[in-house]
């Protein structure tokens, strides 16, 4: 007989990520705002004789399938608590761009260790999963979470935030990459020589998120990578120029990018912003969504 659970994970957007200077350990401190957003990745594990990854999806051929993908590391973590071998057939159904800061491999690490718990029946608790989440990356515990987040540390440690109404977004994918760590040290490069004050989370922002307002939300986002992921990266600069003209409340790179993100007032409004930016050439592909959304789910 073959068990099999799937799982379903979000993408998430930064409306604020407020970075600090680079600790010891070359990590960052942050105030990290996450909103998960309904665009999703699909995770399916299945009792296997060997631990084994597929992938399917737009951007499939980018996806490693060694033990370096997260959903792997999940599923090896998760075994080794509880001393079993992780021989399970993981198939990632991918639908958020991959190297898009979107949080797409952190997102599969969360939806593999839920599904692994459920396959196994292992009784880990939540706090477990969350901890097994922070190891594998400052990302992975929000994508179990999901919702919206205060991150704090390097963005593991998670107050949940209390979120008054549904935000419509439109998400720019660029024609590539961009590495996580290559923006932090882009960040580090262009603040040298500077102070680079305490990370903390605008109380205007959250007041925004708590009333659902979108106007009020638009005037608070915030990105400190922003500069860096643009130093790297400047044509995306067109992009986000072609969404705020085509009417998006405030127009963002999301978390170290490459994606961009343009939060319109409602769906009439983001079907407009998107419309625009597949016109404008600036990006690869356009895609609608709406946040908060659901952490990684059971669904069969
Ligand atoms: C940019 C964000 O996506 C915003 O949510 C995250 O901060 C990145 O989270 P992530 O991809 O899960 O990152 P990790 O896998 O933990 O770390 C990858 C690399 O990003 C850099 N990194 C990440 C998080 C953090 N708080 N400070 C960092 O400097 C480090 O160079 C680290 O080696
Ligand atoms: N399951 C996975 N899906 C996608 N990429 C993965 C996965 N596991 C490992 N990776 C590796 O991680 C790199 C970053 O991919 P990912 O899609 O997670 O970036 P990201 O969305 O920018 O991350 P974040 O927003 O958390 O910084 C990829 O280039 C790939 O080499």
């Amino acid at each position: 007989m073959s068990a099999s659970v799937t799982v379903r994970v979000p993408a998430k957007v930064n409306v604020q990520l407020a970075v600090g200077a680079a600790r010891p350990d070359g990590f960052h401190d942050l105030a990290n705002v996450f909103l998960a957003v309904g665009l999703y990745d699909e995770v399916t594990v299945t009792a296997a004789d060997e631990l084994r990854v597929t992938c399917d999806g737009p951007d499939a051929d980018q996806v490693p399938l060694d033990r370096t993908n997260l959903a792997a590391r999940a599923a090896e973590a998760l075994a080794e608590r509880y001393g079993r071998t992780p021989d399970v057939h993981i198939h990632i159904a991918k639908d958020i761009p991959v190297a898009g800061g979107m949080a797409g491999g952190s997102a599969d690490g969360a939806g593999a260790l839920l599904a692994c718990d459920a396959l196994w029946g292992t009784g880990a608790s939540r706090d477990e999963l969350l901890d097994i989440c922070a190891e594998l990356g400052s990302d992975v515990p929000f994508s179990l979470v999901g919702g919206a987040a205060l991150g704090t540390g390097r963005g593991e440690k998670l107050t949940t935030l209390e979120v008054g109404g549904t935000f419509h977004w439109v998400f720019a994918m660029a024609d590539r990459g961009l590495s996580t760590p290559a923006v932090f040290r882009e960040f580090d490069r262009l603040g040298e020589g500077t102070d680079i004050p305490e990370p903390l989370a605008s109380q205007a922002l959250l007041d925004a998120l708590a009333k659902g307002d979108p106007d009020a939300l638009a005037a608070a986002v915030s990105n400190d990578l922003q500069p860096a992921a643009l130093s790297l990266f400047p044509e995306l600069a067109d992009t986000l120029a072609a969404g705020r003209a085509a009417g998006a409340l405030t127009a963002l790179v999301s978390g170290s990018g490459p994606t961009t993100a343009f939060l319109a007032r409602d769906p009439e409004s983001a079907a407009k912003v998107a419309e625009a930016l597949r016109a404008s050439g600036t990006c690869r592909t356009v895609r609608t969504a709406s946040g908060p959304a659901p952490g990684a789910t059971v669904i069969g």
